[in-house]
């Protein structure tokens, strides 16, 4: 009986081998189309996941376990939906210079229709170029940031993706696509942002002070612990007096980690007019199911006059976050402190860093890929520095005059300039100033003092201004060009350049 393989009698026959030639070729191409796929949807992470760093013990992140840091996925039917939807484009190359850009109504005015009377806004790109492109008048939606997420990896730039996304929005146009699916609602807990009062730093031989009489610039020893730590106690700070009356705030900094927001904090509760709780409440991200009037407890007291602040800075890249302090308060004053998203992501990493020294470099988490140069946005320490991406949030619920970008850069060179913006928006005298500031040589930052009484200053404990871990430059020149459009976009949103591209040394 004959074999059902002819075996080499076919295979020698002419016209047979060219079809296993051909079969072959055909599973060959096969293959390569689904290993570009996989890669290609490998490569979407923003529109379909979002992968956070979750401390130890907490969350699905062991089961995971694609990181050390415990990073995990979740996906659910919007997400996909919303990648299916998306288009993707090409950097900036489909933009219209000429078009105009009207920006959504905040939801909050829509719904409320009270937060102002002011008409949509579109703003005036400062910084003049994306890759030589963006110009004029433009708003973002959010389909376009994740677009440039995209287009900011190469390996995504292929001709079938490209697709011009960007769409002219008029004042009339809906509100832009929600970016719920994309921003980090669940940002890391355990190596969140580290609240720390202004300590007594050692001073330079020069700048030796004697000690602080008590009371002064007093440390709230609570601040060390999130909330979340500190479970149901009271927090009040330890100078908050017994009369007046808790309030809900009505500012609070929402970000962003690593941005210079405690050192912000502190010089606020210089003002008379400012009682602020020390600790991060972390109510709009992880405790919002305790209620406000758990909230209104943690606040200290205030008199007339006195406003309520708080800072957490996860708010800024909470998804829940705008709709909930806009349905708390819809005229609520936010504050980001925002800083060049690399140093930002590096003081972020050698934060974790400290805390858990076996993690991988800086350059392997933050590649991908690092042959094909492939950032890996989903790593939370780079994807916080999307500021654009998260920014368009909350200008859904809240009209841009509400919001104050300070510069963590200027916090630091100017930090009297900064704090006179900052008391201007809050409505307040402007009382603290340059008198209040002096720079520690030591610690390489400017510290409080009591302009009335020379003989102390309070810097910020030893968790503020680490020092940072040399980064290959190389790696510095990607990420520079990775987030480049998105800084554009951000300065674009805000009208204000903060000039990070000049920044050439990285800390
Ligand atoms: N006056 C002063 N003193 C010390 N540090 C200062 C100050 N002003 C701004 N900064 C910068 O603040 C960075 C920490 O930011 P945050 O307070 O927002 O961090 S956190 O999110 O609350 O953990 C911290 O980041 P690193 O330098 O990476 O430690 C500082 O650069």
């Amino acid at each position: 009986m004959a074999p059902w393989w002819p075996g080499r009698a076919l295979l020698s026959a002419k016209a047979p081998r060219k079809l296993v030639f051909l079969f072959a070729l055909s599973l060959c191409l096969t293959y390569l189309f689904y290993s570009l796929l996989s890669c290609y949807t490998s490569l979407h992470f923003p529109l379909q996941e979002s992968s956070v760093y979750l401390p130890q013990g907490q969350g699905p992140s062991s089961a995971t376990g694609d990181s050390p840091l415990g990073r995990i996925s979740t996906s659910d039917s919007s997400r996909s939906q919303s990648h299916s939807e998306q288009p993707t484009m090409s950097a900036f190359s489909t933009m219209d210079s000429a078009a105009t850009w009207g920006r959504p109504e905040p939801k909050g005015r829509q719904e409320a229709g009270s937060i102002g009377t002011e008409t949509p806004h579109s703003f005036k790109v400062t910084n003049s170029t994306v890759d030589g492109i963006l110009s004029t008048q433009m708003t973002l939606p959010s389909a376009s940031i994740r677009a440039v997420l995209s287009s900011t990896n190469p390996v995504m730039v292929s001709a079938a993706d490209i697709t011009p996304v960007i769409k002219v929005w008029s004042a009339s146009s809906p509100a832009a696509p929600s970016a719920d699916h994309v921003a980090a609602s669940s940002v890391d807990s355990s190596v969140d942002s580290e609240e720390e009062g202004w300590d007594q730093s050692p001073l330079a031989a020069t700048e030796l002070i004697p000690e602080l009489p008590t009371g002064f610039l007093e440390t709230d020893r609570q601040e060390s612990n999130t909330i979340d730590h500190r479970s149901n106690l009271q927090l009040n700070v330890s100078s908050t007096p017994e009369y007046g009356e808790k309030n809900l705030p009505q500012a609070i900094i929402i970000g962003v980690k690593k941005g210079g927001t405690r050192a912000l904090l502190e010089a606020l509760r210089v003002h008379p007019d400012v009682r602020a709780v020390g600790i991060e409440p972390h109510f709009f991200d992880r405790n919002y199911e305790k209620g406000l009037e758990w909230y209104r407890e943690l606040m200290p007291r205030t008199v007339d006059g006195q406003i309520t602040m708080e800072k957490t800075p996860s708010y800024f890249v909470t998804t829940d976050a705008p709709k909930r302090i806009h349905s708390m308060a819809k005229d609520t004053k936010l504050i980001v402190v925002v800083r060049n998203p690399i140093t930002r992501a590096i003081s972020d990493y050698t934060q974790t860093l400290s805390k858990k020294p076996e993690i991988p470099t800086f350059e392997v988490l933050a590649f991908k890929n690092r042959t094909l140069g492939l950032i890996d946005a989903s790593w939370s320490a780079l994807r916080i520095g999307i500021y654009a991406l998260h920014l368009e949030n909350w200008l859904e619920y809240f009209p841009l005059s509400q919001i104050l970008f300070v510069s963590g850069e200027r916090l630091i060179s100017d930090p009297a300039g900064e704090m006179t913006k900052v008391q201007d928006f809050l409505g307040l005298k402007r009382i603290v100033a340059d008198k209040h500031f002096y720079f520690n040589k030591t610690k390489g930052f400017p510290c409080l003092k009591k302009p009335e009484d020379s003989t102390g200053v309070r810097c910020l404990g030893k968790s503020k201004g680490r020092t940072h871990p040399k980064i290959d430059p190389d790696v510095i020149q990607r990420l520079r060009k990775f987030y480049r459009p998105f800084n554009m976009m951000f300065y674009q949103m805000t009208g204000e350049d903060f000039q990070w591209e000049q920044d050439e040394q990285e800390k």
